[in-house]
């Protein structure tokens, strides 16, 4: 995945216009200026689409297209080398690619603390859907990570209130 330029973790992709370009046609152009790399991308990579609604009051619904292509580890090491050195969109739309962590940590480190970020649109679901899906987390070991991953986000959100809280009482005093 990738640490978006507006701090949310995605996946690599972005708007296709389907009256100039196909949809794969789209996702390649779209990896090739994130990535850095050509990767070709056949309808055969299709996994799933779905109606996404809106992810804030002034942005359109969306139909999102989720493509996965399996790739060797070697493959992967050359499109993160890439993707940090020649990517166009490298420091402007993407800060970096992001490898998930199939495991989870006594404490919940690992998979748990990862699922707990902030991701752009239904990006979250087709994580947890593809990891499924391809039996690289089972059912029962991704539940665990998912509620331990409900409890940081709730803890984090106090965290939240509270430096909230001691801001308001800086503000009122300058
Ligand atoms: O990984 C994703 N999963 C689901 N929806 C996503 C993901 N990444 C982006 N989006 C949604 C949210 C945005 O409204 C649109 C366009 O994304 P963006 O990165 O801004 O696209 P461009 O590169 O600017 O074309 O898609």
């Amino acid at each position: 995945m990738q640490m978006r330029f507006d701090g949310l973790l995605g996946f690599p992709g972005g708007l296709v216009n389907p009256s100039k370009e196909t949809l794969e046609a789209g996702l390649s152009r779209e990896l090739s200026e994130e990535l850095g790399v050509a990767i070709p991308i056949s309808a055969e990579n299709h996994m799933e689409s779905c109606h996404a609604p809106a992810s804030s009051p002034s942005s359109s619904h969306l139909i999102t297209h989720f493509y996965v292509k399996k790739m060797e580890e070697e493959q992967i090491m050359e499109v993160e080398r890439a993707a940090a050195s020649t990517a166009a969109d490298h420091g402007l739309e993407v800060l970096g690619m992001v490898r998930v962590p199939l495991y989870t940590m006594k404490g919940g480190g690992g998979l748990a603390s990862f699922l707990s970020h902030s991701f752009i649109g239904n990006a979250r679901s087709q994580l947890v859907d593809s990891l499924l899906r391809f039996n690289l987390v089972s059912p029962k070991e991704l539940h665990k990570a998912l509620t331990h991953s409900l409890k940081i986000h709730t803890h984090t959100a106090e965290d939240l209130q509270a430096a909230l809280v001691l801001t308001e009482v800086k503000r009122k005093q300058f």
